[in-house]
């Protein structure tokens, strides 16, 4: 359940009123609720419990100081993909054992600050990371926990090409048959401990079957691995749970914990750990993206309302065609929405396309979308936005970063300033007799 609701005809975030925000933080501006990343993640723990697993939050959704600080102090580990993400889950306090590393192209160094900040494990997606990671521990003086990182040849279910991870010929992972391979050439490491299967098939994926189909492959190479004298200690199956972005499409936590919990129930046990990386379904209905309409034009016989937000704010349309359900904050004639999917059976609707400032041709929020009459001036709220939103702003067009405000209850507060003018030039070098 999300807590972005309308009282009195105009949106709030909990018990704060959305144009309240709006006014004091300014827009383009992502707010989050607290309460929603607190039971996303605890209602997820609990659909999951029958295995007990570690969740590590994905760290590159939404990776907010404060909200992973929010999210560790509620038992959640963390999932990182970069030594910037690491460095991430630490400052916020995530403590070092909690924390799983996966990517394709880990340096060196990276590996290098993985293994002294002692982290639970390392997911390892090739033969040579696997050789140079037993080095770089070596290098340290220290032992470092693994698992490979699978590539099941599985499908996700509505998931977009974009987005897949584990099918045959991606870059992600390991082929299942090299699998054993890996096993047998660890046992000659000295400074890697190979305990472990990880895999991640894709985001998001709207039904459980992928997860039964890969896990049953994952099981099968278990069960050839412990044949061979191996021992698996840890499963990671990864995240990918959809999010509600249009109300009743994506299956609940607990209908992919009914598929998956009696698959993984005897491996927990015997005494294995699972572990999950959810991003997206923690994060997107947590979090929304203040605008505010600039201009209405009319282009071609189109009514386009071009809004402060653009792809440099949330890239998701652009990149991905991907539907975001939007609505004023105070609508016009109080035309608030019944439920996201049923808003186009509503009276007195126009269609807009929604544009952002930025120079490309392919800058839409929206396009051709039923929405209550707007008025330049007026505010409105992309929802479903707390995941893959700020993570993937840039300063493309020099634009600025949003703020981010963190709402709890009646209260507001800035967990991420504005990027200024300054941030833009920060890290570029003086020009020669300049100060800048
Ligand atoms: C390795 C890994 N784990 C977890 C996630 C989180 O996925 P999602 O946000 O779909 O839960 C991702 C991103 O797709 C990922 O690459
Ligand atoms: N960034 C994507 C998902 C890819 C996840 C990366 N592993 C999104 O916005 O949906």
């Amino acid at each position: 359940m999300d807590r972005f609701d309308y009282h009195d005809g105009v949106l709030h975030c909990e018990e704060v009123n959305l144009e309240d925000v709006a006014a004091e933080y300014g827009t383009p501006t992502y707010v989050y609720s607290r309460d929603t990343f607190r039971t996303h993640l605890a209602d997820l723990t609990a659909a999951f419990a029958e295995l007990d697993p570690l969740v590590c939050y994905a760290v590159k959704t939404c990776g907010n100081l404060h909200l992973l600080h929010e999210l560790g102090q509620a038992g959640a580990g963390a999932d990182v993909v970069s030594g910037g993400e690491l460095h991430r889950a630490l400052t916020a306090g995530i403590p070092a054992e909690r924390i799983v590393f996966a990517g394709v192209g880990k340096s060196e160094d990276e590996l290098r600050e993985a293994v002294t900040a002692g982290i639970g494990c390392v997911n390892v997606e090739s033969e040579s990371e696997l050789e140079l990671l037993d080095r770089v521990a070596a290098g340290a003086g220290r032992t470092v926990r693994a698992a490979i990182r699978v590539n099941p040849d599985v499908e996700g279910h509505g998931t977009p090409q974009k987005t897949t991870t584990g099918t045959r010929g991606s870059k992600f992972g390991v082929d299942l048959e090299r699998v054993p391979g890996l096993f047998a050439r660890a046992i000659a490491l000295s400074h890697v401990r190979l305990v472990g299967l990880h895999m991640h098939l894709g985001s998001p994926i709207y039904s459980p079957e992928p997860y039964v189909r890969a896990l049953t492959r994952l099981l099968d190479l278990l069960a050839k691995l412990n044949a061979d004298g191996h021992e698996i200690e840890l499963i990671n199956i990864g995240g990918g749970f959809a999010a509600d972005y249009e109300t009743g499409l994506a299956p609940g936590w607990d209908a992919y914990a009914a598929a998956i919990v009696p698959l993984l129930k005897p491996f927990v046990a015997n005494g294995g750990r699972v572990v999950t990386e959810p991003g997206r379904s923690i994060a997107a209905n947590a979090g929304v993206l203040l605008t505010r309409v600039r201009y209405l034009k009319d282009a071609g016989g189109h009514r386009v309302a071009v809004v402060d937000a653009g792809m440099t704010n949330m890239i998701r349309a652009a990149f991905y065609d991907s539907f975001h359900f939007m609505w004023p904050v105070r609508p016009a004639g109080a035309l608030v929405p019944p439920s996201r999917s049923e808003h186009p059976r509503l009276a007195g609707l126009h269609r807009y396309d929604v544009a952002g400032p930025i120079c490309e041709s392919s800058d839409y929020l929206a396009r051709d979308r039923a929405l209550p009459s707007l008025a330049e001036g007026d505010l409105i709220c992309l929802f479903a936005a707390g995941a893959y939103g700020m993570a993937m702003a840039s300063q493309y067009n020099s634009s600025l970063r949003p703020a981010e405000v963190l709402v709890e209850g009646a209260d507001s507060r800035l967990i991420r300033r504005r990027d200024t003018y300054a941030d833009l030039v920060e890290a570029e070098l003086a020009l020669p007799g300049t100060r800048f």
